[in-house]
């Protein structure tokens, strides 16, 4: 008895070859390839009845036995058998296969990072620290920038000579706490580089501490107020911002604050600074304050003057570095964005 051909039907998509062969009640099924050639046969209800079916199949590239349903790219060398039909249950079209191979990346991803995040027990107390920290500092920050503004309103031009007493104490202890920021990423708390917090932290402690806090001077000049109001300006979005992320939420406004409103800030920020190390250097060239003591063959002492001088510099530097990095923090973060958008 001659056997016969069954109805099959191929699928194919990105990485499967489905094959379905329509025969019913199938038995003594025997599937093989061997080299690129699939071999098929079985006894069933088919096309023809109860009968025998058999049919082989040549593929472009050989299939290795146990991994008969990896396959790429178009497999079939010869002409489509007249057997063979399109199984459009299982069919895909390009822009469909692509479309699900994609969603399965995407799957695996967050599987992967979702394991990963699963892994650290200690997770929720960090996310709850840092929630904390950012909390405080929002809190201090907020009343900074409250109290300044209100007082702008009250007293005009007037609120400007008294900054120094009215704020430096809750600025001397957001300044402080502010150190965290450079510990936090040292002990992978936050994954981001040290070097942009450190420039930042340390910069504007020695602004507050050194050049405001130890001249008493400087302390009712105006630019304490354009300093510390340009500082808080931008920690009441930083702060809010990065307590959304404790707890995974996102205020897209507030992100967009977050990742634009420095773009303005951060350069007059560091003009107000310049300001005023420019602004003390005379008096600590007449006070002689922080001076150098040198051997006398090379003169007295050496003005803590000099060392403001070198700084100057150092701050534009400064100033660049973090440009940079806030710049590539903007660009990834709306790239990001964006790519999730489409
Ligand atoms: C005596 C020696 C001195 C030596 C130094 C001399 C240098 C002198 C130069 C001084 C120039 C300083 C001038 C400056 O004082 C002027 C001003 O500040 S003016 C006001 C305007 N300022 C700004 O706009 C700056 C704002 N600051 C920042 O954005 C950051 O502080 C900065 C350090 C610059 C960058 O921070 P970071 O690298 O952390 O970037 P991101 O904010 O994008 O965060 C990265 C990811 O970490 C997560 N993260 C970070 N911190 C926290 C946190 N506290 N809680 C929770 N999560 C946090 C964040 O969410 C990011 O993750 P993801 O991308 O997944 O969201």
């Amino acid at each position: 008895m001659q056997a016969l051909r069954p109805h099959v039907y191929w699928a194919q998509r990105h990485g499967e070859i489905y094959l379905r062969v329509e025969i019913s009640d199938a038995q003594s099924l025997s599937i093989g390839v061997e080299e690129n050639i699939l071999h098929f046969k079985g006894q069933g209800h088919g096309a023809k009845g109860e009968n025998e079916y058999e049919f082989s199949l040549e593929f472009l590239k050989p299939v290795k036995p146990e991994h008969l349903c990896k396959m790429f790219g178009c497999i079939m060398k010869q002409k489509k058998p007249l057997f063979l039909a399109p199984d459009f249950d299982r069919w895909l079209d390009e822009s469909d296969a692509e479309m699900e191979l994609r969603e399965k990346e995407e799957k695996m991803n967050k599987i992967s990072i979702e394991s990963r995040v699963r892994k650290d027990p200690f997770l929720g107390l960090k996310k709850g620290f840092l929630f904390m920290y950012n909390l405080v500092q929002f809190l201090g920050y907020s009343w900074i920038f409250v109290n300044m503004t209100v007082r702008l309103f009250i007293l005009g031009q007037d609120s400007f000579y008294d900054t120094f007493h009215t704020i430096a104490d809750v600025m001397y202890f957001c300044q402080m706490l502010a150190i965290m920021e450079v510990i936090n990423p040292a002990v992978g708390l936050v994954k981001t580089g040290i070097m942009p917090a450190f420039i930042q932290v340390m910069g504007r402690n020695f602004i507050l501490f050194v050049i405001f806090g130890t001249l008493a001077d400087m302390q009712n000049k105006p630019v304490v107020f354009f300093v510390f109001y340009l500082w808080s300006m931008i920690e009441i979005f930083r702060y809010p911002f990065y307590m959304l992320v404790c707890i995974d939420t996102e205020w897209k406004l507030l992100t967009w604050l977050k990742y634009t409103i420095w773009i303005p800030l951060y350069p007059l920020g560091v003009l107000a600074e310049a300001v005023a190390v420019i602004q003390s250097i005379p008096i600590f060239d007449e006070t002689k304050l922080l001076s150098i003591p040198v051997p006398k063959a090379i003169g007295t002492s050496l003005s803590f003057s000099f060392i403001l001088q070198l700084y100057l510099v150092i701050m534009f530097l400064g100033l660049f570095i973090n440009f940079r990095h806030l710049f590539k923090q903007r660009t990834r973060r709306f790239r990001t964005k964006k790519r999730k958008a489409n």
